[in-house]
């Protein structure tokens, strides 16, 4: 007899997650207490800063990504020492771990910071050493990705990218991965067409966002014209057939994230994730909490939030978390525990 998936299963798969800004998971709480720590005055015209309260209540009705963006920066305007942003990824990290996460590969925005005077080498500081007591004292494994921000100027990001602390990041191996994110609509993936050449020939990891809010045809430019290995998001895949025959026979990784679709309105409720249509297409995805502290909930929430539209297979299961073990870009070693622990997992599942 094999027991259906509850929430109990799905805490114990060894999860993987590839989708998640470090600056999407700064809670209310934490939000408030760094700006009284920091003196750092909110908008006073938006009531939605009041209280931790109607702060979340505000989160509750977004109406697009746009709408959510302008939020995830004015908190983010309370992270100033490196001590900050380290507890902000802690915060994550222990969150995650009590999800059963194995291994994280995280974004940060480091124009984001720059733009309003937080040096580099601060952020990396705080992310880096909680990276190191995630893996210390929880065994969680992570990879950092720097993104960019595409509703700047291309050239502005490329300045970034070049300037000698994030290079000195990528040279010493702290951050191995680029990402592509903020606005899509009027963004094209082409706009960053040198930014992701150059960081190819850096031998980075390459991923972006697109067919979030944005077209399948930016998943098409997203691999032709940028070359990157995997895509965040990816949603409007299911939108054009022969890209998704493509891209499963390529075994692109997309990095999915359901509360995410839904909180931002790309979809008005979970049941029209194409969860069942990418493993019926045999297309390879994660399922990632992408900003948890705005979108209610984190990487076991998205599973759970999965299991309960889909009704998912202990064997879909077991498919799901080996494409994000696999599609990893941490070394063969971890992926090899990892696998084993899914191997045990979904074996004791399938006995009961
Ligand atoms: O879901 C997202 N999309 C684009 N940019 C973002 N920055 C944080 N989260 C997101
Ligand atoms: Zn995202």
């Amino acid at each position: 007899m094999c027991k259906t998936p509850n929430r109990e299963f799905l805490q114990l798969l060894p999860k993987c997650e590839h989708h998640m800004h470090l600056e999407g998971a700064l809670s209310p709480t934490l939000l408030f207490k760094l700006a009284a720590q920091n003196n750092i005055t909110l908008p006073k015209d938006d009531e939605s800063f009041q209280t931790a309260e109607s702060l979340i209540a505000r989160y509750e009705r977004f109406t697009s990504l746009d709408d959510f963006l302008q939020y995830y920066y004015i908190g983010m305007s309370v992270l100033i020492h490196s001590s900050d942003f380290e507890a902000l990824a802690w915060d994550y990290f222990q969150h995650a771990s009590s999800d059963g996460l194995h291994h994280a590969e995280v974004f940060f925005d480091p124009q984001a910071h720059t733009t309003r005077g937080v040096s580099y080498s601060t952020v990396l500081s705080g992310f880096s050493a909680a990276c190191e007591r995630a893996r210390k004292e929880l065994g969680i494994t992570t990879i950092l990705t720097t993104c960019f921000l595409r509703h700047l100027p291309p050239k502005d990001c490329l300045e970034v990218f070049e300037s000698e602390e994030v290079q000195a990041s990528y040279k010493s191996g702290a951050v191995k991965a680029i990402g592509l994110d903020s606005s899509e609509l009027d963004f094209p993936p082409e706009l960053f067409t040198e930014l992701y050449g150059k960081a190819k020939k850096a031998g980075l990891r390459l991923t972006a966002h697109a067919g979030e809010e944005g077209p399948a045809t930016y998943i098409t430019s997203a691999l032709d014209v940028l070359g990157v290995d995997r895509i965040d998001h990816g949603i409007r895949l299911a939108e054009d057939a022969d890209l998704m025959k493509r891209i499963a026979a390529q075994g692109t990784l997309l990095t999915v994230c359901p509360l995410s679709n839904v909180v931002l309105r790309c979809v008005e409720k979970i049941e029209q994730v194409p969860i069942r249509t990418f493993l019926d297409a045999g297309v390879k995805f994660s399922i990632n909490s992408d900003d948890p502290a705005y979108f209610g909930g984190y990487i076991l929430d998205n599973y759970v939030a999965v299991q309960e539209a889909f009704g998912l297979s202990v064997q879909d299961w077991e498919t799901i978390c080996r494409a994000g073990i696999e599609g990893s870009w941490c070394g063969e070693e971890r992926k090899s525990e990892m696998l084993g622990v899914l191997e045990k997992v979904v074996g004791e599942w399938r006995k009961d």
